[in-house]
């Protein structure tokens, strides 16, 4: 589905990225795991082309992407959902779920799966997204990435800040998503069991290079230890 080869990843002078190459297969999540600071977040970024200078090839379903600017690759059926969820806080839910719309490549309308999902939204269209409390707004902000009707959605610790309760709604949506739906993900996360629950393929990153990567059966806890232990 999405394929890097040989791509660095630059902020300035700054080499973020050094030799990534990875295949996130289809219909699959993907786990992109590692400390703070070894560049997952600009993994995602490096895919969506934003916020970093990158070199390398990177292909979705086999049509290079790597020289299209953002709203581009949003058209083509990559959607993003960033840490801190930028939610806009003096629209409407409503209105900040459709602001997906206009990024992706669908109608512009609401699908009724992101309401079944989230019934919470669904119940609070009107209210504006920045009373919601950080699960409700990061449970708007995947609405607002499924609005695009993506085929492939990058996830940057969907569950970071979160109060348990909401997590077990978000973790049941991603794996609804790919289970039911087929929708490939490239999912950041520091829960290396959640991560075990949801992915099937895995990649470690150290210092801005994948140091182990395969499929999650790999992901032994000695792998864990010694790439995550801090
Ligand atoms: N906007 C930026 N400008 C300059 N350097 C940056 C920028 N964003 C990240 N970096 C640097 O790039 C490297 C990788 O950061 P990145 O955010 O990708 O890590 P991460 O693994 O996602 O960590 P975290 O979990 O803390 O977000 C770090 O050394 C970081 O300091």
């Amino acid at each position: 589905m999405l394929k890097l080869t040989h791509v660095d990843s630059y902020y300035g002078r700054s080499h973020a990225l050094q030799d990534v190459s990875l295949h996130i297969p289809a219909g699959q999540v993907t786990a992109i795991l590692g400390r703070n600071g070894m560049g997952k977040t600009t993994l995602l970024r490096t895919l969506m082309g934003s916020m970093v200078q990158s070199t390398g090839a990177i292909e979705l379903e086999g049509r290079r992407i790597d020289g299209l600017p953002t709203h581009q690759r949003a058209r083509a059926g990559i959607a993003y959902v960033p840490q801190g969820r930028e939610i806009i806080a003096d629209f409407s839910v409503q209105q900040n779920i459709l602001m997906g719309a206009f990024a992706g490549r669908g109608p512009r309308a609401i699908p009724p799966l992101a309401l079944e999902l989230f019934p919470y939204l669904a119940a609070n269209l009107q209210r504006p997204g920045g009373v919601l409390s950080g699960g409700q707004q990061q449970q708007l902000a995947l609405a607002r990435a499924l609005t695009a009707q993506p085929k492939v959605m990058l996830l940057d610790e969907p569950n970071e800040g979160i109060q348990p309760s909401v997590v077990e709604e978000i973790e049941a949506a991603i794996t609804r998503l790919n289970r039911e739906f087929g929708l490939t993900m490239v999912l950041v996360e520091q829960n290396i069991d959640f991560a075990r629950r949801v992915a099937s393929h895995f990649a470690m990153f150290e210092k801005g290079t994948i140091v182990e990567s395969g499929p999650i059966a790999a992901l032994t806890d000695a792998v864990v230890d010694r790439h995550m232990a801090f």
